[in-house]
Formats: structure tokens, C-alpha cells, sequence
């Protein structure tokens, strides 16, 4: 593993990283059981306030799994995960993923097709899927509508969601992930199933969240080095649910590593800020 990226040191006492309060991630010697299978093994990760992480490996590597435990939606089956400074397993997991902004095709699936655009994202500051009021709070709508017009969708606020190209869902639910100000943004393949535009589109766009100080840390789960948003700082190489590489992006993303990630002898190419890959 290369340990390119400085793990807090441990309090002897405790077993628990003196600068826990920095961390907005915290994983130690982490496993995941499930049915006999080894999701996650032996996983040590760390995620400061200005960093912004990568997790890139092949299908079936764990990554959604990382995610999932970094999101309070999942426990650890060994080690122990703080995310922002909460022990999971020992915090009320409700009141921490109201500090946690996340999109995955689970969340996709649970928003009801005949809400509105606007609506699936002031909801989110509500934790509900489905509108329940009959009025948000001006401010609410106002802030929904800023975020749908960073993301450049400011025209489908009165839409129903159901009836979006996959690419504006993509950028909705990035929206309602950002209404609470979370601490934390965590995006599971938010390019998956977009074609080249829509993918060079909403690399610029996380690319630009990437490059604001004041946007959360982050973590974005992709198959694909040409879906790295420039900004991006840090990458997490994982393999059958352990890590083969992690720490800063320029140093972990080489042609070697990624080799070592998806089991092929792969060529690296970088272009301005921009990585492509393929099989040598
Ligand atoms: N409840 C479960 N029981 C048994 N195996 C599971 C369970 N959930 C996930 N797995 C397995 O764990 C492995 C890791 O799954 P995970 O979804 O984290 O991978 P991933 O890297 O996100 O994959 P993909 O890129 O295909 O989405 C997969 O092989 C999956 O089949």
C-alpha cells in the first residue's frame, strides 16, 4: 500500500486520533461482513475538512460499501468509523445525516417520480423524500433554486422528476445533496449513464465545487479516471474491498497502481488536469 497520505496518529490511551476534531472521516482497520463475504478488509482512511477524495476500483470492489459507511447508513463489522467526530454505532445516525449530503442510485430510485424538481430538493432539508408541507419557507425555495442554477438546471425547478434525462436527475439530487450545507458530500457515480456531454458537463460543474474553498470536503466514488473532477485532491484505490493505494492524488494515480486496482496492465495518460486510461 502506498501511504502517501498522513493517518493521524492514534492516542495510546484511547485508540483514537488526537486530531479527531479535524477529521471529517475517520475509518481504522475496517471490515464489513456480509453472508461470508469480505466487503471491506483491513481499511484505514482519512478525510480532512479541505480535502476532496476520489475512490476509484473496478465493480464489486467495495466502493458503495465506503460510501455507505461514511454516510451513517452502515455499521462496521470490525474497526471503528467516525464521521464528523460521531461514532458510528454510538451517535443518533438520524440527526448526523442531516450534516451529510449524498446521491447514489438508491436515493435515485426512492424519490417519487410526480415530485417536483424544486420540491426534491427543499425536501432535503427536511430528511423526507415526498413533499409533506404545502409551503417551504421562501428562503428554502430560494436556496433550491440557486443550487439547481449552479448545476445549470435553474429552467426544471417546476418539472416532475420523473420525467428528467438521467443527466438532470444526476444534477438534482447534486442539489438536494448541498440543500442542508453538509459537512460532508459524498456522490456515488454521479456520471454513471451520461454520455459525453453530459459527463464533460457535470465534471466542470463538480470540478468548479471542487475549487471553492468554502464547499465541503468530499468523496466521489467512480469507475473511470476521466470522471476526476480537477480539484479533486486525494484518490483511494480499492481492490476486492482493501485498499491498494491512497493519499494524494498525484502521487497514488499512477499508471502502476491503477494497473494493480483493475487486474490489467494499463497505460495512464494525463492531459492538462485531465486523466485518461487504457490497456496498454
Ligand atoms: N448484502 C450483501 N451480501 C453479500 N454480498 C454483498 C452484499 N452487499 C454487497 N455485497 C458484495 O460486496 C461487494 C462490494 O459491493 P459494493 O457495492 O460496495 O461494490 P462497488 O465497488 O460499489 O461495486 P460497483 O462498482 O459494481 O457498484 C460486491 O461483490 C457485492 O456483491
Amino acid at each position: 500500500m502506498n501511504a502517501a497520505h498522513d493517518t493521524p496518529r492514534d492516542d495510546a490511551s484511547t485508540g483514537q486520533p488526537e486530531n479527531l476534531e479535524d477529521l471529517v472521516v475517520h475509518a481504522s482497520g475496517v471490515g464489513v461482513r456480509r453472508g461470508g463475504n469480505k466487503l471491506l478488509a483491513d481499511l484505514d482512511w482519512s478525510v480532512e475538512l479541505d480535502e476532496r477524495w476520489v475512490i476509484l476500483g473496478p465493480n464489486g470492489a467495495g466502493k458503495t460499501t465506503l460510501l455507505k459507511l461514511a454516510a451513517a447508513e452502515l455499521h462496521p463489522t470490525t474497526g471503528t468509523v467516525h464521521v464528523l467526530g460521531e461514532k458510528i454505532g454510538r451517535t443518533d445516525v438520524f440527526e448526523l445525516r442531516t450534516r451529510i449530503g449524498f446521491t447514489s442510485a438508491a436515493v435515485n430510485s426512492r424519490v417519487p417520480g410526480d415530485e417536483k424538481v424544486r420540491d426534491v430538493v427543499v425536501s432535503a432539508g427536511y430528511a423526507v423524500m415526498g413533499r409533506w408541507r404545502e409551503r417551504y419557507d421562501e428562503l428554502d425555495t430560494e436556496r433550491a433554486d440557486e443550487l439547481l442554477a449552479a448545476l445549470g438546471i435553474a429552467h426544471l425547478g417546476t418539472r416532475e422528476y420523473g420525467t428528467l434525462s438521467e443527466g438532470e436527475r444526476k444534477r438534482t439530487l447534486i442539489a438536494r445533496a448541498q440543500m442542508t450545507d453538509p459537512e460532508l458530500l459524498l456522490l456515488d457515480e454521479p456520471a454513471a449513464g451520461l454520455d459525453l456531454g453530459g459527463r464533460e458537463d457535470l465534471v466542470a460543474r463538480l470540478s468548479e465545487l471542487a475549487l471553492d474553498p468554502d464547499a465541503p470536503a468530499m468523496a466521489l466514488v467512480t469507475h473511470h479516471v476521466e470522471e476526476i473532477p480537477p480539484g479533486f485532491t486525494h484518490a483511494l484505490l480499492l481492490a476486492e474491498g482493501r485498499t491498494v493505494a491512497a493519499g494524494l492524488l498525484d502521487d497514488v494515480l499512477t499508471a502502476e497502481n491503477l494497473s494493480a486496482t483493475f487486474g490489467q496492465d494499463l497505460v495512464l495518460e494525463r492531459s492538462g488536469d485531465r486523466f485518461f486510461a487504457r490497456r496498454r
